[in-house]
């Protein structure tokens, strides 16, 4: 019998729904894949930043797991904030059981308004121990920068660190994102052979919060369903392109970007007639 794809997301909390685990399981929802999440980090955040951190203990991640996994089977999973090295070790030990399994690695360690998302003694951890094991790795530039102890400010520099993720640090692929460079917003991906450049016009916007989340978040629920990959990163690119587009205006920061535009081609119908909670009037 048929049935729905499935993705996991292990990651932390926005309560405010623009970034973390909120945004994986909308996005989840808007590529018609069934969502289910692992809270490894309570975070009290908004989209001015970064008020409080409550991580999960390793054995209450290790409980949502084993639920999750004895229960009903992931096609995809997809990390984000992993803040600690016996948060990662754990989350390798179910991966281990399952190398089959398309995996996507989010290296979340700082949000854009600068706050820390993962310990810096982890680096070495998310670098030996995950990414081997990831289908695709998807650092933006300063995560790319961190983990590979070297600046990625260039183009070329995004080609090189990509094949740097596969060859040398052993992931199947990686997309170095874009987002933070000066003109065009230009992925690079790299799929183990050849070198794939996507590229959209940077929109002239503070409301970025969670792109990164929400990109990713797409490559899993395309790899649920079986995509392949160079198709994933193109439904990301364009999923995350007018999600930015059509922005919503909402709250006092960064704000989220539109995790139903790429459905609707814009907002929804009652977008108009709201009041806006919070946004610039
Ligand atoms: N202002 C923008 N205009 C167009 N695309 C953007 C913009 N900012 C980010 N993106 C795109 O959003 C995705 C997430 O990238 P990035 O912002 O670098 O990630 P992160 O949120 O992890 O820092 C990439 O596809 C990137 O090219
Ligand atoms: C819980 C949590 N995870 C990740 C992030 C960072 O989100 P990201 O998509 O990298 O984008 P920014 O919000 O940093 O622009 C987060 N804030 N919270």
């Amino acid at each position: 019998m048929k049935r729905v794809k499935t993705a996991l997301t292990i990651a932390g909390t926005d309560p405010t729904g623009g970034a973390g685990i909120q945004a994986d399981l909308k996005t989840f929802e808007e590529r018609n894949v069934y969502g289910m999440s692992v809270v490894t980090s309570v975070v009290a955040q908004n989209t001015c930043g970064v008020d409080a951190v409550a991580h999960q203990s390793v054995e209450m991640i290790d409980k949502q797991l084993d639920c999750v996994f004895r229960d009903i089977m992931p096609d995809a999973v997809k990390t984000g904030m992993i803040a600690t090295r016996d948060m990662m070790v754990l989350v390798d030990e179910y991966l281990s059981r399952f190398p089959d399994l398309p995996y996507v690695l989010d290296p979340v360690m700082v949000a854009t308004s600068g706050d820390v998302l993962m310990e810096e003694k982890s680096r070495e951890v998310i670098r030996d121990i995950l990414i081997p094991k990831a289908t695709v790795v998807t650092p933006n530039l300063k995560e790319a920068g961190l983990i590979l102890e070297r600046p990625i400010e260039t183009i070329e520099d995004m080609t090189d660190a990509a094949k740097i993720f596969v060859h040398a640090l052993g992931a199947k692929s990686a997309v170095v994102k874009g987002g933070h460079l000066t003109l065009d917003a230009t992925d690079v991906f790299y799929d183990g052979h050849k070198v794939y450049y996507y590229t959209k016009p940077r929109i002239d916007t503070k409301h970025t919060h969670g792109t990164g989340c929400t990109y990713s978040a797409v490559i899993a629920a395309e790899l649920a369903k079986g995509s392949p990959m160079t198709e994933a990163v193109q439904h990301a690119k364009n999923f995350i392109h007018e999600a930015i587009y059509y922005g919503l205006n909402l709250g006092k920061g960064n704000g989220p970007t539109n995790h139903f535009a790429y459905r609707l081609k814009g907002v929804p119908d009652n977008f108009i007639d709201q009041p806006l909670s919070g946004g610039d009037e």
